[in-house]
């Protein structure tokens, strides 16, 4: 597989304190790329890093499957856009002028210029002033002055912040149409949902460290969800388990963690063995939402 953005122990320490830990990002080519995680985690750290906005402690970058360095730099950044932290644009220009300023500063043509605001769906608004807009319209702004150049990546931090249901569904879309489109997106967000059904490939960072890193269906692998039990007698089938067996009633059913198959067919074999009556053994629906939460506080995978 090609990635288009790969790092290889990739730290940043502020005196003592390590805020981003050994990362080793991989983002395959064409993917929408769910980068999440609370606030604090690291995550605008890290795409700073990536962007060249700060210096990483130690490791390595590489992009479009160069090494970043200083010879390499100018060039790769070149076919990187992003938007990182508040959007951009002058207030008192109108959006059509703050795109002439970005097309005069990168030398960029008139089609450039109407394609990017094509993409975001921005035409109808772009002879207002931009501190009138929305903030959903300054979000799209922000992502037509990114993609002018026509970039094989992009890198958005938070996007989504501050939106409403409408204007973080109408960033997905957009999201979407780029990737279809053969562009390569990085997304920041410390909300799981406003990105989930977006990115299908996730990277999950807590305290600077990578938790996960996959597709989402890997993710659900991973995590294998709590197997229920519901028994003739659910006290005395918890009385039965191992006392190492991280297992509690709940609802008067018994419900068992960290349990994989092999695990829970032996469970279920020595509960029989003993006598216990189990009526049905199920594994409990969890959503992406219930996995991230799990993962980001301490639960680990
Ligand atoms: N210049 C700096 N000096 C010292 N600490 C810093 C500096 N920049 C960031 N940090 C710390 O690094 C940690 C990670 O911050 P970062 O902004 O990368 O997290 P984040 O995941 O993007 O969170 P958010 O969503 O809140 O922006 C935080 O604890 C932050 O206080």
């Amino acid at each position: 597989m090609s990635f288009v953005v790969s790092t290889d122990h990739l730290s940043k320490r502020y005196g003592g304190t390590t805020v981003v830990n050994d990362l080793n990002l991989r983002i395959p080519e064409g993917c929408v790329y769910g980068f999440l995680g609370p606030n604090g985690s690291g995550k605008s750290t890290t795409m700073k890093m990536l962007l060249s906005l700060i210096r990483p402690s130690s490791g390595t970058i590489e992009v479009f499957g160069e090494p970043m360095s200083r010879h390499s730099r100018r060039r790769l950044l070149g076919g990187i856009g992003s938007l990182i932290e508040s959007p951009p644009g002058y207030g008192h220009l109108t959006g059509a002028e703050n795109m002439r300023v970005v097309q005069r500063l990168l030398g960029l043509s008139d089609q450039q210029i109407s394609f990017a605001v094509d993409t975001v769906r921005l035409g109808e608004q772009m002879n207002k002033k931009v501190r009138n807009y929305s903030l959903g319209m300054k979000q799209r702004l922000g992502i037509a002055m990114a993609l002018a150049r026509q970039p094989r990546l992009l890198i958005l931090d938070e996007p989504t912040n501050g939106l409403d249901p409408a204007g973080i569904d109408e960033i997905r879309h957009l999201l979407r149409r780029l990737a279809d489109g053969g562009v390569t997106v990085m997304v920041s967000s410390h909300l799981l949902g406003e990105i989930d059904k977006t990115a299908n490939v996730l990277g999950i960072l807590s305290g600077g460290q990578m938790l996960f890193q996959g597709t989402r269906e890997e993710l659900f692998t991973a995590s294998m969800p709590d197997l229920r039990l519901s028994t003739a007698d659910p006290r005395h089938t918890r009385s039965l388990l191992n006392s190492a067996t991280d297992a509690h009633l709940e609802g008067g059913t018994v419900r068992v963690s960290s349990l994989d198959h092999a695990g829970a067919s032996q469970l279920i074999r020595d509960l029989v063995n003993a006598g216990d009556e189990i009526y049905e053994a199920r594994r409990e629906e969890q959503s992406l939402e219930d996995v991230f939460m799990h993962l980001t506080t301490g639960g680990g995978l």
